[in-house]
């Protein structure tokens, strides 16, 4: 059993908690289900911009814990000051340490940027709970769902107004979803996740022979073991515009300076 099947198997038993406490017709009457999202895909493709996703992550499967001294609301303000085009916000609790809390918080601290609800979703119910707690962008692992399931999900998404960020490790998972005729209208962004789900080792290389396979219909994100400004250009040069960052921030006691120090070192790189 890999961690990601113990960790859907835990999250089909949550799902199911919460539903029971919570019906999804109570939270689609909430206000917020109307609400217009900011765009990703906007803003990761705006003049200027870093193209960072800034990840809220306090523990990890492979790490431990990274951080549990920062606060959500500094750290993310903090991230957003700092360059951050996006904010990527963990809301898995027995695996991540975060809770739906932190997104809320997270959404409430920072109006006008785009905010990824960090989760497993394998059940739509989950889709409007993010909705709810303010989300704009929802993450789909290729790695946890069929195709099918990637088509239903991305649909009921797209109902809801929500962007959509799909994550794939490798060639396999890539062409399987590109096989689905409406890919393109479900889904906004393509991660590649450089994160071995089997032996958690990164390789920046996953991204790059990956990059070409991607078609330009989505934006690219480079996702996992990104630290440094000239890796970051180098994925740059292969196509990649978004960069999504957790532990290189957030192990250390101020990721929001941190992330700065990432921006001045892309700038030195690029006016070299
Ligand atoms: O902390 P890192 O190595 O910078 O990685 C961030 C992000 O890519 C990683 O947290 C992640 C990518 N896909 C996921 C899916 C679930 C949980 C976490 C993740």
């Amino acid at each position: 059993m890999t961690i990601l099947d113990r960790i859907v198997e835990k999250k089909l038993t949550e799902v199911a908690q919460r539903k029971a406490t919570i019906p999804a017709q109570s939270l689609e009457k909430l206000p917020t289900i109307q609400r217009t999202v900011n765009s990703a895909r906007a803003a990761i493709q705006a003049a200027g911009s870093t193209g960072i996703i800034a990840e809220f992550k306090r523990k990890s499967p492979s790490k431990g814990v990274i951080n549990d001294s920062v606060d959500v609301i500094a750290t993310t303000q903090g991230y957003v000051k700092a360059g951050a085009a996006c904010l990527s916000v963990l809301t898995d609790e027995p695996f991540f340490g975060g809770k739906p809390d932190d997104l809320i918080k997270a959404r409430a601290a920072n109006p006008t940027t785009p905010v990824l609800r960090k989760d497993f979703i394998v059940d739509p119910y989950q889709l409007l709970e993010a909705k709810a707690w303010g989300a704009d962008l929802v993450l789909l692992i290729a790695a946890c769902l069929t195709p099918d399931q990637v088509k239903v999900l991305g649909m009921e998404a797209k109902r809801l107004g929500l962007e959509v960020l799909l994550e794939v490790h490798d060639e396999e998972e890539l062409d399987q979803c590109l096989a689905i005729e409406e890919l393109p209208q479900i889904v906004d962004l393509i991660g590649v996740n450089n994160r071995s789900l089997k032996t958690f080792v990164t390789s920046v290389e996953t991204s790059l022979r990956l990059a070409d396979r991607i078609p330009s219909a989505f934006v690219k994100v480079a996702e996992s073991g990104l630290s440094s400004a000239t890796t970051i250009q180098v994925l740059r040069d292969a196509g990649f515009e978004g960069f999504l960052i957790g532990e290189a921030f957030m192990k250390t006691s101020a990721p929001a300076e941190a992330l700065a120090a990432l921006v001045a070192d892309s700038l030195m790189q690029t006016s070299s």
